[in-house]
Parts: structure tokens; C-alpha cells; sequence
């Protein structure tokens, strides 16, 4: 999978003049977020498609219980996207919920379902933050491992952790769950709120099914060469 760009706009103006600059390349994946999709609602999915051609990423991060979570999930399996997230956190029953209201969703239009991915630990939690805040001990790996036996054996179809986890999640997962990372930096690119960095090609390395990128593309000065640097680096260490 190409590496997926978070569309992490404010507006859908915003969106579809970033997206205009990769006019004539190849379909993308992108990643809509909170931001975007608080914003525009489901017309950010429209305007998104129509700009480019694209498999979408629908990224809310659901988290509540589990008949919430279900019902919300039914109206998202309606979208058409392929990949969308809930929070591990929120345990098996609400993640079981998730699936079978984006299965249901999507059936109601006749569409396949979106992928589910859980959400482990937030590539911006440190040790010290998940210890001392979280009250949740020893290495962050552990957690992150432990969400990812729950999360498969509750049906989702794979996880969102940093790459640094990747092995030990590929350790005990079946061979085609996903392991989708963000926390990407190419060498030399700034952090930001980010903790569990690798880059690109650490990613393929470690094992990544895929890798999210927002800022070092959408705040690059040249936007399209960032992803094509990115996309390279990607690629190469894949083979
Ligand atoms: O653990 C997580 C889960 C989701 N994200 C999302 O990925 C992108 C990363 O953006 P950058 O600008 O490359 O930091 C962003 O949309 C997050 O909401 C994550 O970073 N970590």
C-alpha cells in the first residue's frame, strides 16, 4: 500500500486545493481525520473523492460503549471508505460492536465494509506519560501487544501502532493483520507532538503494512515532492 496522507485541514477549500496538486498522478490513499470530518461531515468523503482519485481512510477513533459505538459504526459502513478506527481501550465488546455495525452499514448499500483497525497506544504516548498518567506499567510495547491479541480476537482487522511495536505485534497476529503506523518523520523532519518516531524506510523494516504521514507532507514546501520522497524511501525498503 502506498503510504496514506492525513488530510488534517480545516476546510474542505483547503483540502481539495492541497489534493489539485497531485492532479494527473496516480490514486492516492488519504486519511480524513477529526478536523476535516467535524468541519465537513460526510461531504468532506464526496469532496475528497471528486478532487482525486482515492481509498479513503476514515479515521474518527470511536470510543464509548459498546451500543453507541455499534450505532455509530452502522452510519460509517454506509460511506463507501475502506479503513476507519476505533480505540482498543475501549475493550473486545466495543470493538466486536464496531465491526458489526460497519458489516451491517455497509451491506445496507451493498458496499464491502470498511476495515476496522484499533487503536492502540497513540504514537504521541511515552513510557513515562503511560506509567504516570495512564497507570498502565512496564514497557509501552507490552500494552501495545497485549491491545493487538485483544483486538484480533474480538475481529478487527488489524491495528494502529508505531512501527518500533511492529514486530512483536507481528510475533502473534495472524499474517494478514494489518499493522498501520503513523508517527512517520523522514530523517531530519521535525517531531512535533510525536514520541514513537521511525521513518519510512525504519517502517517497511520493522514490518508496517502501512504508513500515515500528515504533516512532513501537507506542511512541506513542496507537498507533491515530499510524498514522492517519502513513497521512494518507502519502496525501496519494502523490496
Ligand atoms: O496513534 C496514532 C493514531 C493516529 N494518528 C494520526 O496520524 C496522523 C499523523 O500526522 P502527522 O502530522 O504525520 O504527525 C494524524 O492525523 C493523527 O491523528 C497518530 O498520529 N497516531
Amino acid at each position: 500500500m502506498a503510504p496514506i496522507i492525513a488530510l488534517d485541514f480545516p476546510t474542505l477549500e483547503d483540502t481539495t486545493g492541497f489534493l489539485k496538486r497531485f492532479e494527473g498522478g496516480e490514486p492516492l490513499t488519504v486519511k480524513i481525520g477529526m478536523e476535516l470530518f467535524y468541519a465537513a461531515g460526510p461531504a468532506a468523503i464526496k469532496a475528497v473523492r471528486q478532487a482525486h482519485p482515492v481509498e479513503i481512510f476514515l479515521d474518527l477513533k470511536l470510543h464509548d460503549i459498546p451500543h453507541t459505538v455499534e450505532r455509530a459504526a452502522y452510519q460509517l459502513g454506509r460511506l463507501g471508505v475502506q479503513l476507519t478506527t476505533a480505540h482498543a481501550a475501549g475493550g473486545s465488546a466495543m470493538l466486536a460492536a464496531a465491526k458489526r455495525g460497519l458489516v451491517a452499514g455497509a451491506a445496507s448499500q451493498g458496499l464491502p465494509a470498511p476495515k476496522l483497525l484499533a487503536i492502540t497506544q497513540l504514537t504521541s504516548t511515552s513510557a513515562t506519560m503511560m506509567h504516570q498518567e495512564l497507570q498502565i506499567e512496564g514497557p509501552v510495547v507490552d500494552s501495545v501487544q497485549h491491545l493487538a491479541a485483544v483486538a484480533q480476537a474480538a475481529g478487527a482487522d488489524g491495528v494502529v501502532a508505531s512501527a518500533q511495536e511492529a514486530p512483536l505485534i507481528r510475533a502473534i497476529t495472524r499474517p494478514d493483520f494489518l499493522i498501520v503506523t503513523p508517527g512517520i518523520r523522514p530523517a531530519g523532519s521535525q517531531k512535533g507532538d510525536q514520541v514513537r518516531i521511525t521513518t519510512p524506510g525504519q517502517a517497511a523494516q520493522l514490518g508496517s503494512s502501512a504508513i500515515v504521514v500528515g504533516r512532513p507532507i501537507t506542511q512541506a514546501a513542496d507537498p507533491v515532492l515530499a510524498y514522492q520522497h517519502i513513497t521512494e524511501e518507502w519502496r525501496h525498503a519494502n523490496v
